[in-house]
């Protein structure tokens, strides 16, 4: 690891990374992987999340190329520096902020998205001009397989590395310094990896998880509301880190919301759930069984059929669930829909305060302003207001956590700055040490009205008539010169 680590730090060194044209040349080249491989990429997914290419290519390829078209077209620009303002003191010199790249980052991605939760940061990391180490989850082993076979083939090799392993791999790259780590996955190892990067002083980015909530007000149109929650929930079967956890809703609407959601998931997987190409699986049998366990003493109104052997879980619904219970002290990660009672929008808050911040929040009203006051008195990574999951694909918006489910966030530009240090530049000329002797010792109460005039704004008439009358000797100055020049 140590000697990978060191390679790429070397080749960064080398400042091979940082031409714009070298990046949107790799990001080109990614690009083209992308589309030239489509069919392995897709197949790949699709083994690992027994998900049909068509699901793999609109839950994952989509997301990719659009965030590598969105670096191509808007690179220049986010590149390039950015004047900034000046004060009194620097008038006459250049300020402004320069991106500039970090060095080596390290990517860990998660299972459930394996194609975009390891591919939309490295397009960041690339765009910004960094080195960067991906180390795929294990648990998606076709999509690592396949990206440690194409990366090498289009991607410089000694700036961009694939590491793949579980915990003893993992454990070993998180010993070594990087520039930045961006981790994706559950709370618990997310701490791991902060601890780990603590040692090098290493920032993070950590995508977690939490427990989206989903409240769904007596003022809404239902069977809006029902199609799009099951379509969020219910999609990579349940899988999804900002899938809608559970429902807080008054209980007068229960039973419309499980029929409402029994007739979606009709519409959307047919008859037989189970032979539906749109309905996948759960990624493994520890999965299987902990969701199975959340079943335990509840109230099935709709699903609970599982078949441990493929394993399959079909979309549930559970209702009248109490707030202890267990399936509601962690995050479900699968296609189980607890339906909590809450008697109001107050209650619906007071619910969501007294839990740790999640990583999505979703609010069904046809009242906007129940909404905007559910988002101002809530906290959350993000939110999507009459829907869910949407917030994920719009590029202009940053996509990440808050308290335990997670710090920082990325995609579009945000991905850029994650992987970027924004360098504050001043230019000085030689000239104007007349005004620089006001910075310079001895001190004394004059220089400190001058600083307080220049810096802070705050000056008395005396000395605004005296600057004026420089300025006005200045702009004098000037014209004679210029008319002398011509005469
Ligand atoms: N915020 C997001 O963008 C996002 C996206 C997807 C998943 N998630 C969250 O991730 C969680 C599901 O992912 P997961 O954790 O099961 O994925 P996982 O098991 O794939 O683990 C994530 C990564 O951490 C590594 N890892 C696991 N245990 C480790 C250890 N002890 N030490 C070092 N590295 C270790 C794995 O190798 C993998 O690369 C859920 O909580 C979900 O909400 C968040
Ligand atoms: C024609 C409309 C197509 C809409 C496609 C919507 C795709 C949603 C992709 C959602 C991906 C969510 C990834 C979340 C990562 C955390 O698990």
């Amino acid at each position: 690891m140590e000697r990978q680590v060191l390679r790429l730090r070397q080749a960064f060194r080398s400042g091979r990374s940082r031409p714009l044209r070298f990046r949107l040349q790799q990001l080109e080249a990614l690009r083209r992987m992308v589309q030239e491989r489509e069919k392995e990429i897709l197949a790949a997914i699709a083994a690992d999340l027994s998900k049909s290419e068509l699901n793999a290519y609109s839950h994952e390829v989509i997301t990719i190329l659009g965030e590598i078209d969105f670096m191509l077209g808007n690179l220049p620009e986010l590149a390039s520096a950015r004047p900034a303002k000046k004060n009194l003191l620097t008038m006459m010199d250049e300020a402004y902020v320069q991106p500039e790249p970090l060095g080596v980052v390290l990517i860990i991605g998660a299972w459930n998205y394996p194609f975009v939760l390891t591919m939309q940061p490295l397009v960041g990391a690339i765009a910004a001009g960094n080195a960067a180490i991906v180390k795929p989850s294990e648990l998606s082993e076709n999509t690592a397989k396949i990206l440690a076979e194409l990366l090498p083939q289009y991607l410089d090799q000694d700036l961009y590395a694939i590491v793949n392993g579980g915990i003893p791999e993992t454990t070993e790259l998180l010993k070594q310094r990087f520039d930045h780590i961006l981790y994706t996955g559950n709370t618990a190892v997310g701490k791991i990896v902060m601890e780990a990067a603590a040692k090098h002083l290493t920032p993070v980015t950590l995508e977690l998880g939490g427990k989206s909530p989903c409240y769904i007000d007596r003022d809404c149109d239902l069977d809006v509301a029902c199609r799009r929650i099951a379509w969020g929930k219910y999609m990579n079967c349940g899988q999804t880190c900002i899938a809608p956890d559970y429902i807080l809703c008054e209980a007068s609407l229960q039973n419309q919301i499980v029929q409402k959601i029994k007739e979606t998931v009709k519409d959307f997987y047919g008859e037989n759930i189970k032979a539906s190409p749109d309905y996948e699986r759960i990624i493994n049998l520890r999965h299987f069984k902990r969701l199975q366990s959340l079943l335990k003493g509840q109230k099935i109104a709709f699903g609970g059929e599982m078949d441990e052997a493929t394993r399959y879980l079909a979309p549930t619904i559970l209702t009248d669930v109490d707030p202890n219970s267990k399936v509601m002290q962690e995050e479900i990660f699968g296609p189980i829909l607890p339906i909590v009672s809450v008697k109001n929008v107050d209650e619906a808050i007071n619910f969501i305060n007294d839990r740790e911040k999640p990583l999505a929040l979703y609010v069904f009203s046809r009242n906007n302003k129940l909404i905007k006051r559910v988002i101002d008195e809530t906290s959350s990574g993000g939110v999507t207001g009459n829907d869910v999951i949407m917030h994920f694909t719009v590029n202009s918006l940053p996509f990440g956590g808050v308290g335990a489910s997670g710090m920082g966030a990325y995609h579009g530009k945000y991905s850029f700055d994650t992987f970027s240090h924004q360098r504050p530049c001043l230019l000085k000329g030689l000239k104007g040490e007349s005004v620089n002797k006001l910075r310079y010792p001895p001190n004394s109460e004059s220089k400190v009205s001058w600083a307080k005039f220049f810096l802070l704004k705050q000056f008395n008439k005396g000395r605004l008539g005296m600057l004026l009358f420089v300025c006005l000797v200045a702009v004098a100055a000037v014209i004679v010169k210029f008319v002398l020049e011509r005469a």
